[in-house]
């Protein structure tokens, strides 16, 4: 499942109701996680919903967003392949676990049930796959999310503070699967948080917002 992926962002400007929020130039390559860092309210979520497609009307964005060379910032959410993983894991209550892992597989992948299986396996979770998803605790909720996201094969992924739910030293057992498993996939991953700590552990660079 390895790739390369590289995402650049190019003089990214985000304004509210004509005064500006935030801006940002920054190159993420294969396997790198950027962290962005920032107080309450200095724009985080409205970057990532910018990047990722669903910005309130209420902001004015400018610049350039390029996934492998493709300026993504004009396409649809579903068209910009990227994956997201918030605090909430999200993970769909009426399917199984096995359900939400085949949930955002490319329609042609091969061999669906033995992937999953092996996703499962890859994150401790051999055997779940017929589990209602209420009945796990948080951190194999983290897991299943997390490996929903890599099957549906992203080409870069953003990352809205997914461990502030949990209670350390979970938080950093999966907070190391989580890297883990992006770098080994080599994608560009985009990390925004308050924790100084979940920021060093992502071990790419750190980037404090503001003007
Ligand atoms: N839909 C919206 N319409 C208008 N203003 C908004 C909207 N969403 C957020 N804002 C404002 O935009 C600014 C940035 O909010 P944002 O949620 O991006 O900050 P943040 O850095 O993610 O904060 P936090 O760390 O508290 O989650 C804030 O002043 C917020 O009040």
């Amino acid at each position: 499942m390895n790739t390369h992926h590289r995402l650049v962002l190019k003089d990214i400007r985000i304004a509210l109701a004509g005064s500006p929020l935030l801006s940002l130039d920054a190159e993420i390559g294969p396997g790198e996680v950027l962290t962005v860092m920032g107080p309450s309210g200095s724009g985080k979520s409205t970057l990532l919903a910018y990047l990722a497609g669903f910005l309130a009307p209420a902001f004015q964005a400018s610049g350039q967003v390029l996934l492998d060379e493709r300026e993504i910032s004009r396409l649809p959410a579903e068209r910009r392949g990227i994956g997201l993983l918030f605090q909430d894991p999200l993970l769909f209550p009426h399917l199984s676990v096995a359900g939400n892992l085949r949930f955002g597989m490319p329609r042609a992948a091969p061999d669906k049930a033995g992937r999953v299986e092996a996703a499962l396996a890859q994150v401790g979770l051999g055997g779940f796959g017929q589990r209602d998803p209420a009945t796990l605790s948080g951190g194999q909720k983290a897991r299943v999310a997390l490996m929903r996201l890599l099957l549906a094969e992203p080409c870069a992924v953003l990352l809205d503070e997914p461990f502030s739910t949990l209670d350390r030293p979970l938080r950093h057992d999966t907070r190391r699967l989580v890297f883990d498993r992006l770098r080994e996939a080599g994608l560009p991953s985009l990390l925004v948080t308050h924790d100084r700590e979940d920021a060093e552990d992502a071990g790419g660079r750190i980037i404090e917002l503001g003007f």
